[in-house]
Parts: C-alpha cells; structure tokens; sequence
C-alpha cells in the first residue's frame, strides 16, 4: 500500500472516530433517562448516535420513542430495535425532549449549515419540535463563518418545476454557479428526496455575523438576512441554513442548537454552547 493511501486511510479512520467520540458525549450529557420523546437525524454521525442510545441498553430506552428525520434515520432507529414513531404523530401541543443531529458546518454563533444529506426539510421539522437540539459533528464542520469550510453551497430544497427560476434568483443574489445536485452515481437525473423534491446546492461567500467588523463587502450576506431572503422564493420548500433562535432564547421553534459537539483530531471532545439571550 502507498503511503499517500494509508495515510488517506489514517484520515478516515480519524474523522470515523471523533465523530464517535462527539456522539456518545453528546448523548451522555442530553439524554436524561426520564425522557421520552427524542429526534434522531440524518447522516453518517447519527449513527454513532443510535449507538450511544442503544448502548444504554432497553432499561433506559424502552420508555422512549424515537422520531427520524428521513428514511435512513427510519432504518437505524428499528435496527437499533427502538420504538419508532413519526413526527406528525405529535401533538401539535407537545414537544421532543431532545433531538440530535450532525451538520456539515457549524459556525461561532451556532448557525448550521445542513442538508448535505439531502434530508434537511425533515430535519429542520423535527429540530424545530424540540425543547433540546443537539447538534454532533467532527472536527472538520468547525468553523468561524459558514462557507469556509463547507464549499459545496446552501442545500435549498425547491419544487422541480420551480427549479430553474429559483436557480436564477440565487445568482442574481450573488450566489456562485448554484447546481441541481445530481442523483449520481446512483441515479441518472437529479437527486429526489424523501419529500420528492430536488435540491439546488448554492454557493455564497462566507456568511457575516452580527459581530463581525467592518463594513460588508459586495456579495456578502448575513445568515439571517439570507435565510431570510431564502425562504421567500417562491418555490423554496426549506432551506438547509438553521439560524435565528437557539433553544435557551425561545421555548420552542429554535433552528439553532443548545449545544455542538465536536470530536478533535486529538481524540478530545470540544463543546460549544449556546447563550442565553441577553436580559
Ligand atoms: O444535514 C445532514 C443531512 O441532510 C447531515 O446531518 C449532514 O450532512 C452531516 O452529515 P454527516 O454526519 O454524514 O457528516
């Protein structure tokens, strides 16, 4: 074997490991036993995170239900042999106790950017219905500003047939040649999702906060001003930014986490939390 490949190797088997490591502290310091109802994500982390839940063993686990946020997180949940049920189960009065989901890039204040997965729509319903969300991630979704570390752009999922004129606003908004993500190599055509919907993916430069100095550049957004530019396309179904409101500012209905666990290179676990609003 080369070195380049094992090192290559070496690098996967870190991130596979701090994304464990993220997801068992995560779940040993969110899922308190008296809990019941609790959102499970998409993506290759959410899986350690089924493993944690599962590890606590049917004592702790078979007086909760677990609500997925897709078809792959469906799967884990009955692989792992715990109770399934669906969102819109929920009354419209009731909360999760707590949700956990990765991301692909969190920045300082806790904005997301998701969607990589193409399970954001579901992912921001179940997020939403949470008192507790928990974001889980490894070392490489770290980030000051989002669009620094993840490239790829915004996932927005839209209509198809509105697709080619939410493509045109997203340029005349600045956005860096967004594409209709493909279903390749799985699938010739675009990706559909769960929802039967396609997703534009649409780069911006890196996203301002408001603490951020100096006046913006031509082309730079905000991620609330963008989010809420976004949203309002028409044929825009949802949006992969999750910002505004974390769950210690609002009692229900946050975007943004309580708290992001990342597993480090080092094999540590950094935590960022959130802050409470301002009195
Ligand atoms: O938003 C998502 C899916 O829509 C995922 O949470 C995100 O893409 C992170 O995935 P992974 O844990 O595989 O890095």
């Amino acid at each position: 074997m080369s070195s380049s490949s094992s090192s290559t190797k070496d690098q996967a088997a870190l991130v596979e490991s701090s994304k464990r490591a993220a997801a068992f502290q995560a779940v040993a310091d969110h899922l308190l036993p008296s809990y019941t109802r609790i959102g499970v994500g998409s993506g290759s982390t959410v899986v350690y995170v089924v493993e944690a839940i599962a590890a606590l063993g049917p004592s702790v686990t078979d007086s909760m239900t677990f609500y997925p946020t897709g078809a792959q997180s469906e799967a884990l949940i009955e692989a792992a042999n715990l109770r399934l049920q669906y969102i819109n189960k929920l009354a419209p009065a009731d909360q999760l106790d707590v949700a956990f989901d990765g991301a692909d890039e969190v920045d300082a204040d806790l904005n997301l950017i998701k969607g990589g997965g193409a399970c954001l729509w579901q992912e921001k319903v179940v997020a939403t219905a949470a008192r507790n969300f928990v974001c889980v991630a490894d070392f490489r979704k770290l980030s000051d500003r989002l669009g620094k570390a993840w490239k790829k752009g915004i996932p927005i999922e839209v209509l198809p047939i509105a697709a080619p004129r939410v493509l045109g606003e997203l340029r005349a908004m600045g956005a860096r040649d967004p594409q209709i993500r493909s279903g390749l190599p799985g699938k010739a055509g675009a990706l559909v999702t769960d929802n039967g919907m396609w997703i534009i993916d649409a780069p911006f430069a890196p996203l301002r906060l408001p603490s951020d100095e100096g006046e913006a550049a031509e082309g730079e957004w905000t991620v609330d001003a963008l989010a809420d530019r976004l949203i309002k396309i028409p044929g825009v179904a949802e949006i992969g930014l999750f910002s505004g409101k974390n769950g210690l500012e609002v009692a229900s209905g946050a975007q943004k986490p309580v708290a992001a666990y990342f597993g480090m290179a080092d094999g540590t676990v950094e935590v960022r939390k959130a802050a409470a609003a301002a009195s």
